[in-house]
């Protein structure tokens, strides 16, 4: 695994965290050392989806990266006559995504779609996943792609949600942050790897609090929503389609 060494160099000029070749490149060493209980949420992801899935349904990994959760889940999922759709709008993390996928999966067991998730057409899907990646849509836009997600699922389908969160209250907010930071140092990273990587996200990763979200999701129509993991400041929701 490449070591991400994106931030480690001072930077000339601010400039909004992107997707690129680069961070593609290290993606799964950043986002295990960035987000407590990523590998943990992986690998429930699994799990979730071994519940959840239908057969002959589709199961869609929105915003997939490298697509660790397919991984996840295909491990899981008995049915074999599930298709796996992963959508991702970054053509550095698609191209790897598809080779990826391809050492560990049947041709027609997937497709990877790269486009935003706003524009894709959901049908027929049983299990939704949105890892971490709500939190990069503007947030007037969330709850209708919420709304999109609900229409696309079948009854008793399932979204899978993963999201940073904020904190309405001031102390919470300042207790987690700090014990986000000493997670990022525990792991390696420079207080100058952390402060250029929190400026350049600072406009681009809005997070909202749990509350908006439970709120936000009964909105979109889901009747059932529990949430499933938190570290720190990262949680889990499921939110099931009566
Ligand atoms: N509008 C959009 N349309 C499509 N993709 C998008 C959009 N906005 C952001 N992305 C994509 O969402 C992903 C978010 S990372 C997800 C991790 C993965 N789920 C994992 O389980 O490893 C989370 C993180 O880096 O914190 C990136 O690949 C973006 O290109
Ligand atoms: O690093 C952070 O502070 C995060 O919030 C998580 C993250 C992980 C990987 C890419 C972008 C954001």
């Amino acid at each position: 695994m490449q070591r991400d060494t994106v931030y480690a160099l001072p930077q000339a000029q601010l400039v909004d965290f992107a997707f690129n070749e680069s961070v593609a490149d290290v993606f799964p060493d950043m986002i295990r050392r960035s987000v407590p209980g990523y590998e943990t949420v992986i690998g429930l992801l699994g799990v979730i989806a071994r519940r959840y899935a239908q057969p002959q349904s589709r199961i869609y990994d929105l915003g997939c990266s490298l697509g660790a959760a397919t991984l996840s889940m295909a491990s899981q999922v008995r049915d074999t006559d599930v298709h796996f759709v992963c959508v991702d709008n970054s053509a550095a993390m698609t191209s790897r995504c598809g080779q990826i996928l391809q050492r560990h999966l049947r041709t027609a067991q997937f497709e990877v779609v790269c486009d935003d998730i706003q524009a894709v057409a959901l049908e027929q899907a049983s299990v939704v996943v949105l890892n971490f990646t709500l939190q990069f849509l503007k947030p007037a836009e969330r709850l209708t792609m919420l709304q999109k997600v609900y229409a696309g699922l079948r009854p008793g389908g399932v979204l899978v949600l993963s999201e940073k969160l904020a904190f309405a209250d001031t102390e919470e907010q300042e207790l987690l942050t700090d014990l986000h930071l000493e997670f990022k140092r525990a792991n390696g990273y420079s207080e100058l790897e952390i402060s250029q990587k929190r400026s350049a996200l600072e406009h681009v990763l809005i997070p909202d609090t749990l509350e908006q979200h439970i709120e936000r999701l009964h909105a979109a129509g889901f009747a059932q929503v529990v949430q499933w993991f938190q570290g720190f400041n990262f949680a889990a929701l499921l939110a099931v389609k009566a």
